[in-house]
């Protein structure tokens, strides 16, 4: 029996599964919207095999709002589905028979990512693309590729166990930081970064536009948030000690961690400068934020009336030093190596715009970004306890975690840049008041299990003295 051959979706026909498919992808940054349309601004066309075909897409998003995303989609085609296809697959049009052709996410297959790997060796990209290499880069030919989990907001695949290929999926038009910040990072020869070796690019509407980027792989490293967990639950098992006294005390690694981010940040300033703004105008902002987020999580207007009084102690401090920064730093935008940390996904907020995205800022953001992660990673294994006692006593426990790794990071930034975040108390408080009110917003539309952690972070930050 001969297989059925592929068969060509049109462009009318792709939009419309897209527009039915895009919105349940983890990548797609508009949860919660709604889409009336998909247009595909550019399909490449990448292969005809008898066995699968792939086009490269890229995508314009319009809402029904009336604004508008673009997204970059990768497509396999197959006539035979792949059973660990399946959960990648675009819905089939109405009515098709059995037969026809299975159109799914290109980087979920490995002929696919095959495919990539080699234009990326060979130089040899598709259509209005380019690809820039880092000098003295050299990109083996057949490095097999494999996609990394899911739960991102971007798709790696991990070539040959030494390079990740990073697609963006959301595209802005202009440079992404994650590419700009990285290049100037591996420039100042800073150890805490895996160093980018080529990006891709397009010019889209004028502007020239990242589309990937290829960095060193870290293999055999540990994610900051599942090191702290372990932690955290480990305290939690052993009623009787101290954080101090269990063997996966975390504090060490947060000092370390803490003396690594100031190295990012000492190099940044260097190689892309400083200048002073008015602590009031960054306060602003704050407002702004937490004003727009009251409108999707009505639970915040009991809080925020706290939070101003906390934003206006900040202003009130006058001008600080801002420099280009991380941006949304979290123990999962961290690993750890065997050698050392590093720091990882130099985007920034994906909520916030480009330019916000660039904006300088007080590298406080990232210290209070990172203090953030500590409280989330205390509270998120408080599990309903037996008795409120025990359940009083678990928090106490998770607290003094959080506490503890906290001053250990700031130890570890202070003795690496000779400033202690900790002198910054107002404008500290601030920065983690902002980060917990966008976590809210982010729970709620991603994960509105997790909504209790930013929320009570916020009910203790401003209660506290
Ligand atoms: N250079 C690297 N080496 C090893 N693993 C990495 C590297 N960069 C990222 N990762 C892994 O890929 C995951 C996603 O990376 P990240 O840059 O945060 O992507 P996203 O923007 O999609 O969230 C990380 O949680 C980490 O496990
Ligand atoms: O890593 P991303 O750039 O996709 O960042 C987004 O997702 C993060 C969750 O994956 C989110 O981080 C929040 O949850 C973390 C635990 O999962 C916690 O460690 C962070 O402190 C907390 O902010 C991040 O805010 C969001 O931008």
């Amino acid at each position: 029996m001969t297989d059925p051959q592929l068969q060509h979706y049109s462009d009318a026909e792709l939009e419309t599964l897209l527009a039915e498919w895009l919105p349940h992808q983890r990548w797609f940054a508009a949860k919660g919207r709604t889409v009336a349309a998909v247009r595909i601004m550019l399909r490449e066309h990448l292969t005809d095999t008898p066995a699968f075909g792939a086009d490269h897409l890229l995508v314009t998003v319009e809402f029904e709002s009336g604004d508008e995303q673009l997204y970059q989609v990768p497509l396999g085609y197959r006539t035979h589905l792949p059973d660990e296809l399946a959960h990648w697959a675009l819905p089939r049009p109405d009515g098709s028979g059995d037969d026809r052709t299975h159109a799914y996410d290109g980087l979920r297959d490995q002929e696919i990512i095959d495919l990539y790997a080699h234009s990326i060796a060979t130089g040899q990209v598709y259509g209005p693309v380019e690809l820039h290499t880092v000098p003295g880069t050299v990109i083996e030919e057949g490095l097999r590729g494999r996609a990394l989990s899911a739960e991102q907001s971007n798709t790696s695949v991990v070539l040959g166990e030494q390079l990740l290929l990073k697609l963006f999926r959301r595209i802005t038009p202009g440079v992404n930081p994650d590419v700009e910040l990285h290049l100037a990072l591996g420039e100042a020869g800073c150890r805490s970064v895996a160093p980018v070796r080529a990006w891709i690019d397009a010019e889209i509407g004028g502007v020239r536009t990242t589309l990937a980027m290829v960095q060193d792989f870290a293999a055999n490293s540990a994610d900051g948030w599942s090191m702290a967990l372990g932690s955290v639950r480990d305290l939690l098992l052993e009623a009787d000690l101290r954080a101090d006294e269990v063997g996966t005390d975390f504090a060490g690694e947060s000092q370390r961690m803490g003396a690594a981010v100031a190295e990012v940040h000492a190099l940044l300033a260097q190689s892309l400068g400083t200048s002073q703004r008015d602590v009031g105008d960054i306060v602003d902002g704050m407002l702004r934020r937490l004003e727009a987020a009251g409108a999707v999580v009505p639970e915040l207007a009991e809080v925020a009336p706290a939070v101003r009084a906390r934003f206006a102690e900040a202003a009130a401090t006058g001008t600080t030093t801002v420099q280009r920064v991380h941006g949304d730093l979290h123990l999962g935008q961290v690993l750890r190596t065997p050698e050392h940390w590093l720091l990882i996904d130099f985007e920034g907020e994906p909520a916030k715009s480009l330019d916000e995205r660039r904006e300088p800022d007080s590298a406080l953001r990232d210290v209070a970004g990172m203090l953030r992660s500590f409280d989330y990673a205390a509270h998120h294994s408080l599990h309903d306890a037996a008795s409120e006692a025990a359940a009083a006593q678990r928090e106490f426990r998770a607290q003094e975690w959080a506490q503890r790794n906290s001053a250990a990071f700031c130890d570890g930034y202070a003795s690496e840049s000779g400033v202690d975040p900790r002198e910054f108390a107002a404008l500290l408080r601030a920065y983690e008041l902002d980060k917990a009110v966008y976590e809210v917003v982010y729970e709620a539309r991603h994960r509105p299990q997790w909504i209790r952690l930013p929320l009570n972070a916020i009910r203790r930050m401003t209660q506290a003295d």
